[in-house]
């Protein structure tokens, strides 16, 4: 992808012969570049379509321009990034940065990456605003420590040039995690010696990208996962992987398990896997509890059903019942389930978050797009589902859901409409607060997506590429948890505050990503969303506005 800027972002400081251009102007150039980086981040879509989805009023020339900033921005987002730990400004120029910003502002980092990105990237090298437009001094005042740290950050990635740091297809595989698994029989100290004879030299301490012939313990699940150079292969062929003892595993798909398994106890019930194919979380949970006891799995596709049995067999989980079957027409009253304590729902989604690249913020937006807009509500209306029959469980006490989308409508859109639901509110769902949910994973949830509820926000975890791993989504639901209504903390019209679960309407069941048709016992039902309601009002509204403007 190669996207072309040949303009350069101009004021009356360095314009264009002939252009004079005012700091407001400038100001508001930055501002919306900032606002368009947050919509991207929260959303995906396009930059084209980001702009007018901010609420950016721009067109023509200044459009082209705030668009470049933003796509080269992004190009530089990971580097950038990395300066602001070594270089604080968010927490050095709070004043100016605020942690929180009013509605309609962008965010203090956004607003910070593209004036990072002006005074370290730009042809001029420069932020083109007026000097007393305080982000400017307060960017400015680090700029020494700043340019010192991007020449050791080219250093040390061997880089020519700075511009050699932009981002590339394919930098999100730098890291390739594997996952201890003890079921195979083996302990952690013989998986060091295997290594140890491989060539590979265990370090202390994370370091990325993860030097060649080195690997480490990654910091957020020390005791089973390790993190390895993008390009290594050695576990082609190799004893461990095939005996089932290390599994390929990314850093995020093993959240979910580590989550549903916290404070677990040997005796407390059974666990659940509705979604389990191919088995990896599956096979985690087992491990998680030393495979004893029992692990309902099941999974609806004939063909993936026989990849997760041989997943399984793999890695030697033998307190796993498999069962090829439709989650949402089990029974949650069974003798069979009733005793389960702990569902795992890691349901079919978009798998946005898997993208690695970034072609997609180019593309045209003109159908970004009523079918893509369409087959997320499908996907939502069925993922919400999925939550409301596990909820029914007499015993359960604890519930994940996990996507690996980015998309705000299969994440925190579906948790509140879950939450909202009838049966949430009669028996106590509410969210397992971030003390519970890997509190040492900073990137958490979208409070604008949770009605301004910092609470709940918090209690969810996101990743992003740019944090190693793929993108996803992680929440959790227990008994008497964190509940809408316990309080907004944020001093902010919600965009979007959650409404009730219209429940049931007559439609066809909706299909999910696969082009499976979903069911549940709401058959030949469909459960609409928040999302999917406010949608077809805005909908309306266009059309009504629409037939006005032909009769004028
Ligand atoms: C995202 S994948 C699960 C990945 C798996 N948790 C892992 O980590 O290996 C979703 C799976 O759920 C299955 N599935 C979708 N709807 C289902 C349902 N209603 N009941 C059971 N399985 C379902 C799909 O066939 C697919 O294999």
């Amino acid at each position: 992808m190669r996207i072309s800027a040949n303009f350069s972002y101009s004021d009356h400081h360095c314009s264009r012969p002939g252009t004079l251009v005012s700091t407001r102007a400038i100001m508001n150039f930055y501002k919306s570049a900032a606002l368009a980086l947050d919509h991207l981040e929260k959303n995906q879509g396009s930059v084209k379509g980001s702009l007018a989805a901010a609420g950016v009023n721009a067109v023509g020339g200044e459009a082209k321009r705030i668009l470049a900033l933003i796509i080269e921005t992004l190009k530089y987002r990971p580097v950038l990034l990395q300066l602001l730990t070594t270089v604080p400004i968010l927490s050095l120029e709070k004043l100016t940065f605020p942690r929180k910003t009013p509605f309609r502002a962008p965010s203090s980092q956004s607003l910070v990456l593209v004036l990072l990105h002006d005074l370290l990237f730009s042809p001029r090298a420069r932020i083109e605003a007026s000097d007393k437009w305080p982000p400017k001094p307060a960017v400015m005042r680090h700029q020494a420590r700043l340019k010192a740290e991007l020449v050791r950050i080219q250093i040390k990635e061997g880089k020519g040039r700075k511009e050699d740091l932009a981002k590339t297809a394919g930098d999100g595989e730098a890291v390739r995690y594997v996952r201890f698994n003890p079921n195979a029989g083996r302990t952690l100290e013989e998986l060091f010696e295997h290594l140890t004879k491989k060539g590979y030299e265990r370090l202390e301490e994370a370091v990325y990208p993860v030097p060649e012939g080195k690997y480490f313990a990654d910091p957020h699940l020390p005791e089973v996962l390790f993190a390895f150079p993008g390009n290594s292969n050695w576990w082609v062929g190799d004893e461990w992987y095939e005996g089932g003892g290390a599994i390929l595993q990314d850093k995020a798909s093993c959240m979910p398990a580590r989550v549903l398994m916290e404070e677990w106890v040997e005796g407390e019930g059974e666990c659940l896997d509705a979604t389990a194919a191919p088995g990896n979380k599956t096979s985690y949970v087992s491990a998680l509890m030393s495979n004893k006891g029992k692990l309902h799995a099941f999974e609806r596709s004939p063909n993936r059903f026989k990849t997760l049995e041989k997943m399984l067999a793999k890695a030697k989980c033998t307190n796993v019942k498999a069962q090829r079957a439709d989650f949402t027409d089990s029974d949650p009253k069974s003798k069979e389930l009733k005793n389960v304590t702990r569902i795992l729902l890691d349901p079919s989604c978009s798998g946005s978050g898997i993208v690695n690249r970034l072609d997609y913020l180019v593309d045209d937006d003109t159908e970004e797009s009523d079918s893509k807009n369409e087959r997320l509500e499908k996907l939502a209306g069925f993922q919400l589902q999925m939550i409301l029959h596990a909820f029914k469980f007499p015993n359960v006490n604890r519930i994940v859901y996990s996507t690996c989308s980015i998309h705000a409508e299969e994440d925190e859109r579906v948790v509140m409409s879950a939450l909202q639901s009838g049966i949430a509110k009669e028996r106590g769902w509410g969210l397992a607060r971030r003390a519970g949910v890997i509190p040492s994973w900073e990137r958490r949830g979208r409070p604008e997506e949770t009605g301004g509820n910092e609470d709940l926000a918090e209690s969810v975890i996101r990743c992003l590429p740019e944090d190693k791993t793929n993108g996803f989504f992680v929440s959790c639901f227990v008994r008497n948890g964190l509940r809408p209504e316990d309080g907004v903390t944020r001093d902010q019209r919600p965009s979007k505050r959650p409404r009730d679960v219209i429940e049931p309407v007559a439609e066809d069941a909706p299909a999910e990503g696969g082009g499976e048709a979903e069911a549940g016992d709401e058959r030949g039902k469909k459960l609409k969303t928040e999302a999917q309601v406010e949608r077809a009002r805005r909908k309306k509204q266009l059309q009504k506005a629409k037939k006005r403007k032909t009769v004028e």
